[in-house]
């Protein structure tokens, strides 16, 4: 695992380095995409590449999970997040971005089917991810399953609470349920890029960095994970126990290494 610990504005410069290099390389890639605040200056960063020359009319992506049960029109509806926030920004061909289907009458039958289409899709290349103030990645949930597939899930209290800012700050009008990838299905992407801004993420980040592999800490599953970048700001990084080693190995790394 590699952490970089540095200002925001630099850590989505990263990012986008890493989708940039991989979208030159393979035209034809599968990122994997995230819903939130943290990734949102990747997307910028990513849409000014666009501009400048940045094709994504060959990639396709994936969405990490969605609502259930939110109206198809809802603007937290998260296939409509993602539509605004990079999907119509950039040349996705239609269609290219797909996201498990919160309003299927068969909510397992739509998990197994969305897991069918990323394996069809050959897997996820690059998933970007945030992380939330209990360790969640996607909607893993503390207790999820480290061998989880793409499945419903009920958020915690914590989680609505985090998420009501985006419901005019109302907890009753975040829905309960969820469905979301997998521990499991994300580890099958090939390259995990992670970003974590702000004080709130400081322990989360701790834990899935520092912290044993364990269920009540979704994301320190990514330990296990071959691949696995986790930029993160000062605030976020103020409880590592390691910065200062991180800090140095970035400053020391080689300019050809890449994420
Ligand atoms: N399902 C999403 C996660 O994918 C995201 O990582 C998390 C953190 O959000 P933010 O980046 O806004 O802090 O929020 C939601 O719960």
């Amino acid at each position: 695992m590699e952490v970089v610990i540095a200002p925001a504005d630099q850590l989505a410069r990263l990012a986008a380095d890493a989708v940039e290099a991989l979208l030159r390389g393979k035209p034809d890639a599968v990122l994997g995409l995230a819903t939130g605040s943290s990734p949102l200056k990747v997307y910028d960063e990513l849409v000014r590449r666009h501009e400048a020359g940045l094709s994504f009319a060959r990639a396709r992506a994936f969405m990490l999970d969605e609502y259930v049960g939110l109206p198809a029109e809802h603007p937290e509806r998260y296939r409509n997040v993602i539509e605004k926030e990079i999907a119509s920004r950039v040349d996705f061909e239609p269609g290219a971005v797909e996201g498990p289907d919160g309003l299927a009458d068969d909510l397992v039958a739509a998990c197994a089917a969305y897991e069918a289409a990323i394996a069809d899709a050959g897997g996820v290349d690059l998933q970007i991810l945030g992380i939330g103030t209990d360790g969640h990645i996607a909607f893993n949930e503390p207790g999820s399953s480290l061998a989880s597939r793409t499945r419903i899930k009920t958020l915690t209290r914590q989680t609505r609470e985090d998420n009501a800012r985006f419901f005019g700050g109302s907890v009753d009008d975040v829905p309960r349920h969820c469905l979301t990838q997998g521990l499991a299905t994300i580890m099958s992407a090939r390259h995990l890029v992670l970003l974590a801004t702000g004080k709130a993420k400081a322990e989360a980040v701790h834990q899935l960095v520092e912290g044993p592999v364990s269920a009540m800490w979704p994301a320190s599953v990514m330990q296990l994970h071959p691949h696995a970048t986790v930029l993160v700001d000062d605030a976020a990084a103020s409880r590592l126990q390691l910065a200062d080693y991180y800090r140095e190995t970035f400053e020391d790394k080689p300019d050809w290494q890449g994420l």
